[in-house]
């Protein structure tokens, strides 16, 4: 993932102990108009990494760039308003505000913000804007926050679990609005997320953390093009020749092997004169479990992890 040209955040070796857990060391970097989808069980440390890039938290070390710059302390307002963040956990001390008031004091803290633009998608989302935001439903308190996170046109967009609580209509009007930031304003997007649709649908990249690790970084297209389920006739010699095997089964002469090489595998299965008789495309959470066990290849999964890609 790592490009040489327009890093928006570069992580390196960053740690933080989380009561009796440690966060890192993370080495992670992530260019312009890319959209990495942060996944791992709960509580390995995706909002803590969240977190640690709107600087909510700090890290014990290693060192966080944003736009190519280190800041000690608070990020300074100028890079600020660059980053839109939609928090896991709402702001408790806006509870008492109106979304309007609330948007009233987020717009002091953008220079960048687009009151139009705010209106447009409060509409849109059909929040009320008169509700103290304590009143409003889980669902209409996140569409506010994700209107006020797009008004300032944000170049980064951090979005923690940010489809927790919306209905399927609200949703789909989220991935509407990110696509239309990602085509647009080639807006950076890194977001925590459980949902395996909103990964097939947004990401580029995806990222997976177990137990405050980063266990690598994969390129979304190249797995889901790459991990094959096929089926054919033979011996489990033949099954045993193919090339990254993550698991297999036999049942007579029938024999089921889930692949990372399934071009690879069906040209060796033609040169042995074996006839595939099915194949079937992993989805996607399948191959997230595969990864999580360890079972997928490295290169498939080291990329962004400070190489080259
Ligand atoms: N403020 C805190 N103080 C102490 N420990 C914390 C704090 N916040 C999180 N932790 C711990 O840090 C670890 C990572 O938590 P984090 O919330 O970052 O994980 P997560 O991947 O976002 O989880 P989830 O999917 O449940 O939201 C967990 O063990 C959690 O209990």
């Amino acid at each position: 993932m790592r490009n040489a040209e327009n890093i928006v955040i570069e992580m390196e070796n960053v740690t933080k102990a989380r009561g009796s857990r440690q966060i890192g060391p993370i080495t992670l970097a992530v260019p312009a108009g890319y959209v990495v989808a942060l996944v791992g069980h709960n509580g390995s440390g995706k909002s803590t990494l969240l977190h640690m890039l709107t600087r909510l938290a700090l890290p014990d070390s290693g060192q966080i760039r944003w736009f190519g710059r280190s800041y000690e302390g608070e990020l300074p307002p100028d890079v600020r308003q660059w980053i839109g963040y939609m928090p896991e956990h709402f702001f408790a001390e806006e509870n008492r505000m109106t979304a309007e008031q609330a948007a009233k004091l987020r717009a002091l803290w953008y220079s960048g913000w687009d009151e139009i633009r705010f209106r447009g998608l409060m509409e849109k989302f059909e929040v009320p804007a008169h509700t103290k935001l304590s009143k409003l439903s889980k669902g209409e308190r996140r569409r506010f926050e994700l209107a006020a996170a797009l008004a300032p046109h944000p170049r980064l967009l951090l979005l923690d679990e940010p489809s927790s609580g919306l209905d399927p209509f609200a949703w789909k009007m989220m991935l509407e609005e990110l696509r239309d930031c990602m085509r647009n304003e080639k807006t950076t997007i890194i977001m925590a997320t459980h949902i395996v649709d909103e990964i097939k649908r947004l990401a580029d990249y995806i990222v997976l953390m177990h137990e405050g690790k980063l266990l690598g970084c994969a390129e979304k297209d190249h797995l889901l093009e790459s991990g094959k389920e096929i089926w054919f006739e033979g011996t489990e010699e033949d099954a045993a020749d193919l090339p990254c095997v993550l698991e297999r089964s036999q049942e007579g002469l029938l024999q089921r092997v889930v692949t990372m090489e399934a071009a690879v595998a069906a040209e060796v299965l033609q040169e042995a004169g074996i006839r595939i008789l099915r194949t079937r495309a992993l989805e996607l959470d399948e191959l997230m479990m595969h990864w999580a066990a360890g079972r997928l290849p490295q290169h498939m999964t080291s990329v962004g992890k400070g190489n080259e890609a």
